[in-house]
């Protein structure tokens, strides 16, 4: 992810998420290529849920490296553990993992910690006074992949970048049908999961089109 400095200056971007199971990383690794081939992504967050360490060890070390052949930041969800051991450029936080600065202190200054504030401008605010590198509002839309989440509205996005140079990520159901309203409202960076690996044409599709977006945006 680049610092707020750039990103302040820059238009916005796809912080691409995996799906929650990875059967086959080496075969999962040939469908991120061609996702990242596709367009501009400046983040791949590995999201597994309810496998073992030692499954997440296996995406990490074969994914990682196809991430960071192509300058997209790695970044591991829930685990700062796992973040530091694995080397990711990053880790995601949400309120119900641990507080953003027990993250801080095991992932030390260099790696990126991003946190989790839904609907909430006061989480917003206390993770970009305390050190986050992003924070994150969301649910925009229904999610097929996650199935409860807090509805958040555009206003939020309006506000915060109107006020905060700390760069705000939207998630929650964005779809390049969709997200048209979500950058013009100034998310810096897109976080989708279903709308690029269920695109009906592909990831690469995807990617494509959102890239194609975000350039009509500048
Ligand atoms: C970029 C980004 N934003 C929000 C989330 C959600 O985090 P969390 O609330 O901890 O939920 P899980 O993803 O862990 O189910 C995220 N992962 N990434
Ligand atoms: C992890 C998470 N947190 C809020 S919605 C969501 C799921 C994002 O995936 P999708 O883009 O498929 O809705
Ligand atoms: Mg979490």
């Amino acid at each position: 992810m680049p610092s707020e400095q750039q990103s302040a200056a820059t238009h916005c971007r796809l912080y691409l998420i995996s799906p929650e199971r990875i059967e086959h990383p080496t075969i999962f690794a040939d469908d991120l290529r061609a996702a990242l081939d596709g367009g501009d992504v400046a983040a791949f967050q590995l999201r597994l849920k309810d496998v073992s360490d030692d499954a997440i060890t296996h995406a990490a070390d074969t994914l990682r490296p196809v991430c960071q052949q192509r300058d997209v930041a790695f970044i591991m969800n829930d685990r700062p553990d796992l973040a530091v051991k694995l080397d990711c450029d990053g880790v995601h936080v949400g309120q119900e993992d641990m507080p953003y600065a027990e993250a801080r202190r095991i992932v030390g200054p260099e790696r990126q910690v991003g946190v989790t504030c839904k609907a909430s401008r006061h989480l917003a605010m206390e993770a970009a006074e305390a050190g986050a590198d992003y924070v994150a509002f969301g649910a925009f839309f229904p999610s097929g992949t996650k199935a409860v989440t807090t509805p958040a509205e555009l206003d939020i996005l309006e506000w915060w970048s109107g006020l905060m140079e700390v760069p705000c990520v939207a998630i929650g159901g964005i779809t390049v049908e969709n997200c048209r309203p979500v950058i013009a409202a100034g998310a810096d960076f897109l976080a989708v999961a279903g709308g690029v690996w269920n695109h009906k044409d592909g990831p690469k599709a995807a990617v494509r089109a959102f890239s194609e977006i975000f350039s009509a945006h500048r």
